[in-house]
């Protein structure tokens, strides 16, 4: 077997060497074959299609966090290989709500060890950019904004600019047009999500399934997103999509046309993508091939 490890080296503050090494030990223990791909920031995606057209990986392991589980999925787009993910991130939302192992070494021997696969989704936005995690406008993009001017990363860092962001919060109006027929809204906060929880655990789309071929439009709009989030960590249940509901109005689509008055900032998994008035969002559907282990809260036999 040939494993492709890709590795985000500036990710979560987190040194990789030692895990890196310990990856090592293990594949050379089984007789596994395997190469190291490190991100650059510049031209990952196109450097790493090259690098798994050359290795032709029998599985790709992605070492960081979402931002770089997108940009392994969206390498990986034409060839099929699976790939799963090592959360050394910051927040590592995505292998949360996928059920891997907290522990980098863990997760890497299920990659190893797995045999279920299950199909992916990402969600495209103005056939420019994606998301395979969550993404907003509003609250959320302007405490992403804050933290990435700051020079440390990490969860503490990003926490800090929460309670300013909500109180600088402000309604806007949005509409949103699905199958022809427009939806209009007053808002703090959009979410487009493909899955149900923000990186902190705390689930703000409890309809959210990464696998079901569908995305949620959030519309939060009611200001008290930090009672939303105290919401959704409570344990999931019928009466969390009602409570979810009573402060936010939650569509669930394969496509959809969001249009604001004012162009206004969007973040996908955790990364700015400028200012948008117009976003044409939709799903692809099972766009990748996940290694996933049966810890997997959507896992079904
Ligand atoms: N060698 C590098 N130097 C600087 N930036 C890099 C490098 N490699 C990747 N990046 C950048 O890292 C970002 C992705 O980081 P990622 O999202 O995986 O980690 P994180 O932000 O710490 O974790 P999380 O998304 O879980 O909070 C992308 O913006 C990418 O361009």
């Amino acid at each position: 077997m040939k494993v492709l490890l890709v590795v985000n080296p500036i990710s979560g503050s987190t040194d990789k060497t030692e895990f890196i090494n310990q990856a090592k030990s293990l594949c050379q223990k089984y007789g596994i074959e395997l190469e190291e791909f490190h991100t650059t920031g510049k031209d990952d995606v196109i450097n790493l299609e090259h690098k798994v057209k050359e290795y032709t990986p029998d599985k790709v392991a992605s070492v960081g966090g979402d931002g770089t589980t997108l940009m392994t999925s969206l390498a990986l787009l034409g060839s099929h290989a699976p790939m799963g993910i090592v959360p050394l991130g910051s927040a590592n939302g995505m292998a949360k709500e996928l059920g891997v192992s907290h522990d980098p070494l863990t997760a890497f021997h299920d990659i190893l060890l797995t045999q279920v696969k299950m199909p992916l989704d990402i969600i495209k936005v103005n056939s420019e950019f994606c998301s395979i995690h969550l993404g907003d406008v509003g609250i959320n993009a302007t405490i992403v904004e804050k933290y990435s001017k700051e020079e440390e990363r990490g969860w503490a860092a990003y926490a800090k600019h929460f309670f300013s962001a909500i109180a600088e919060s402000e309604l806007f109006n949005v509409s949103i047009e699905i199958d022809g027929e427009i939806k209009k809204h007053e808002a703090y906060t959009v979410i487009i999500a493909n899955t149900r929880m923000y990186g902190t655990g705390a689930v703000i789309n409890p309809k959210g399934n990464p696998h079901d071929g569908l995305l949620e439009i959030v519309v939060v709009h009611k200001r008290n997103l930090e009672g939303l989030i105290n919401l959704g960590l409570s344990t999931i249940s019928e009466d969390l999509v009602s409570k979810v509901e009573d402060h936010a109005k939650i569509y669930q689509v394969e496509k959809a046309k969001i249009t604001f008055e004012e162009p206004k900032t969007l973040q996908l998994d955790g990364e700015l993508t400028g200012k948008h008035k117009e976003l044409c969002i939709e799903i692809i559907p099972g766009a990748v091939n996940y290694l996933s282990t049966t810890d997997n809260i959507f896992y079904k036999p």
